[in-house]
C-alpha cells in the first residue's frame, strides 16, 4: 500500500512539474488554447491530447477544431506530439504573408522524419540546405513544362490507353483504386525512371503499394514509433516483400547499369530523372543505400499522390452523370468522332476538364502542410518563435464557408471566377519554396487520362443509387475516399 501510495505521488508531482513546464513554454504566447482557466491542467490535458493521435483523420480534426475554437486571426498555437509547440495556420491572408518567408523552408522532422529508415530525398529533406537545392534543381529541370511536353506527354498518352485496358478487364465491378496503381506504377517507371518490368504490375506489389499508402500515413502521425520499427524491418522486408525487394533491385540495377555505360555527346543521366540521381549519388560515392532510399522516395511519392488523385476524380465523374456527360461534351466538341490521340493544342481547350480536376484536388488533395520556422517569424505583431512548428490546415481552409460558397457541393464552375482569397486557400500541390514541384506534370497527366477515358467509356456506380453526398472522406497524407464505389465501365457507342 505504501509503495502505491509513493508511486502515485511521483506520478502526480512529476506531471505537476510537466504542466509548469509546459505553462512557461507558452505563457507569453498569443492565443493559446491549453490553458482551460487552469493553466497547468490545462496544458496538461493538451498534452494528452496530442501525444498519441491515433490516425491523422483524428489528428487534422482534432487541430481543426482547436483552432476553430481557440484561433485568432487565422492562427492558432497548441502543442502536437504531446509537447512540440506548433502553430496552426487557417487564414488565406496569413499564408500569404508567411508562405514565402525564408524562415519557413525547412520541414518539421517530428512529422518527416519517421520515413527516414526506406525514404530520403527532396520530400523528406529536413533542411532546405545545399544538397536540397541541388536535388531540387534537378526535380525542377525533368518536371517543368517544356519537359513534360516535350518527353512524356506521349506516354501519358499510351499509359492512358493501358488504364483503359485495366478498367475494360472488369467491366461490371472495376476496383478504380486498383487500375490507377497499375497505372501509376506503369506511367512512373515509364518516365521518370525511363524503363517499365512486368514486376511493377505483379499483384503482390499492387497489395504492397496500397499498404504503403497507410503506412506513409500513420508514420508521419506517429514518426518516432515509426522510425524504430522500420530502421528494424528494413533489414529483413525482403522475407515479408519479396515481389517488392525484386522490383527494388531491378530499378537499382537498372539505374547503375546505365549510369555506368553511359556515353557519347548526350549522357543517358540526362534522359531521365532517376538516371540523373543515380549518376549523382555514383559521383558523390554515396552508399548503395542511400541510392536506394532516394529511388525509393521518387517512386513513392509520385506514385502516391497521383493514385489519390486520379482514382478520386474518375469516382467523382462516376456519381456524377450531368457532370460527366458535360465533360464528354466538351470533348466531342473538340474531337467529334475523331478517335486520334490528343495534341497539345486539344489539351489547351479542355477548359471545363481543368477546372473538374482542381475541383476534384478541392476534395481530394492533402490534408495538411507540415513546415518549420527556422528563426522567429513576426506577422502583425505576433510572433512565431524559432523552433515551432507551423502546421497549414489546407483542408479546412479548402472547405471552410467563410472563405467557399457551398464548400461541400462539387462545382468545378466556382472557378470561373476565383479570386485571390480563394486561390491562396486552395493550394493542393503547397506553399513556398517546398511547394510541389510536380504540378504541371501532374495536372497534366491526370488532364490526358481523363480525356481518353471520358471519350471512350461511360462509367457509373454499381451501386445506382450511390450519390456524391454518399463519400466519406477521410484525412490521410492525401485526402481519401473511405468508401470507394464499384464501377460500370461501359464502352461508348
Ligand atoms: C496530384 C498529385 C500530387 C499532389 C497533390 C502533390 C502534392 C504535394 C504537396 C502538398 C507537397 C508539399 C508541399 C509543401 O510542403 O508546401 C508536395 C511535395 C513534393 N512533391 Fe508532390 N504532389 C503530387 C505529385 C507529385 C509527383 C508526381 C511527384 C514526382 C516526382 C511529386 C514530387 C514532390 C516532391 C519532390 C516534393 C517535395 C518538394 C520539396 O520539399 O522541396 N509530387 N507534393
Amino acid at each position: 500500500m505504501h509503495i502505491v501510495v509513493t508511486a502515485a505521488l511521483i506520478i502526480l508531482v512529476a506531471h505537476l512539474v510537466l504542466g509548469v513546464i509546459l505553462w512557461l513554454r507558452v505563457r507569453k504566447i498569443y492565443c493559446y488554447p491549453g490553458l482551460l482557466g487552469f493553466p497547468v491542467f490545462g496544458n496538461l490535458y493538451y498534452f494528452y491530447k496530442t501525444l498519441l493521435p491515433s490516425n491523422m483523420d483524428y489528428m487534422v480534426n482534432t487541430l481543426d477544431v482547436m483552432a476553430k475554437q481557440h484561433g485568432k486571426d487565422g492562427l492558432c498555437f497548441c502543442w502536437t506530439s504531446g509537447y512540440k509547440l506548433t502553430v496552426l495556420i487557417t487564414s488565406p491572408h496569413i499564408t500569404k504573408e508567411i508562405g514565402f518567408h525564408p524562415n519557413l523552408a525547412d520541414k518539421p522532422a517530428f512529422m518527416y522524419g519517421g520515413s527516414t529508415p526506406y525514404i530520403e530525398g527532396i520530400f523528406n529533406s529536413e533542411r532546405a540546405d545545399d544538397l536540397w537545392k541541388l536535388k531540387r534543381k534537378e526535380y525542377s529541370i525533368f518536371l517543368k513544362k517544356t519537359s513534360v511536353d516535350r518527353d512524356y506527354f506521349n506516354t501519358f498518352i499510351k499509359c492512358s490507353d493501358k488504364m483503359i485496358d485495366f478498367m475494360l478487364a472488369s467491366p461490371s465491378a472495376a476496383d478504380i483504386h486498383h487500375a490507377t496503381i497499375s497505372l501509376m506504377l506503369y506511367t512512373s517507371l515509364r518516365t521518370l525512371f525511363g524503363n517499365e518490368t512486368s514486376l511493377i504490375s505483379h499483384p503482390k506489389n499492387l497489395k504492397l503499394i496500397l499498404w504503403m499508402n497507410n503506412l506513409i500515413t500513420y508514420i508521419m502521425v506517429n514518426p518516432r514509433l515509426a522510425a524504430l520499427f522500420l530502421s528494424i524491418f528494413r533489414r529483413v522486408d525482403g522475407l515479408f516483400f519479396p515481389k517488392g525487394a525484386e522490383l527494388r533491385t531491378w530499378i537499382l540495377e537498372n539505374s547503375i547499369k546505365t549510369v555506368k555505360s553511359s556515353k557519347g555527346p548526350t549522357p543517358d543521366k540526362e534522359k531521365n530523372l532517376s538516371l540523373q540521381i543515380t549518376s549523382r549519388s555514383l559521383k558523390c560515392n554515396n552508399s548503395i543505400n542511400v541510392l536506394i532510399k532516394e529511388l525509393q522516395e521518387l517512386f513513392l511519392i509520385s506514385t502516391h499522390t497521383l493514385t489519390g488523385a486520379l482514382a478520386s476524380s474518375i469516382i467523382f465523374l462516376a456519381i456524377q452523370p450531368d457532370m460527366q456527360e458535360k465533360a464528354w461534351k466538351e470533348q466531342h466538341e473538340i474531337f467529334g468522332n475523331d478517335e486520334r490521340d490528343p495534341t497539345l493544342e486539344d489539351m489547351e481547350r479542355m477548359e471545363f476538364l481543368d477546372r473538374f480536376i482542381k475541383e476534384s484536388l478541392r476534395f481530394a488533395g492533402p490534408s495538411f502542410l507540415g513546415k518549420l520556422a527556422t528563426g522567429d517569424i513576426n506577422i502583425n505583431g505576433i510572433t512565431i518563435p524559432e523552433g515551432a512548428g507551423v502546421v497549414f490546415l489546407i483542408r479546412c481552409m479548402r472547405m471552410d464557408p467563410e472563405y467557399w460558397k457551398n464548400p461541400k457541393v462539387f462545382d468545378p464552375d466556382r472557378y470561373l471566377d476565383e479570386d485571390e482569397t480563394s486561390k491562396l486557400c486552395y493550394a493542393p500541390f503547397g506553399v513556398g519554396v517546398r511547394a510541389c514541384p510536380a504540378n504541371y506534370f501532374s495536372t497534366k497527366l491526370m488532364k490526358v487520362t481523363l480525356s481518353k477515358i471520358l471519350r471512350r467509356l461511360k462509367l457509373r456506380p454499381v451501386e445506382e443509387n450511390f450519390r456524391f453526398e454518399d463519400i466519406k472522406f477521410e484525412c490521410a497524407v492525401m485526402t481519401e475516399i473511405t468508401n470507394p464505389p464499384l464501377l460500370k465501365i461501359e464502352e461508348r457507342a
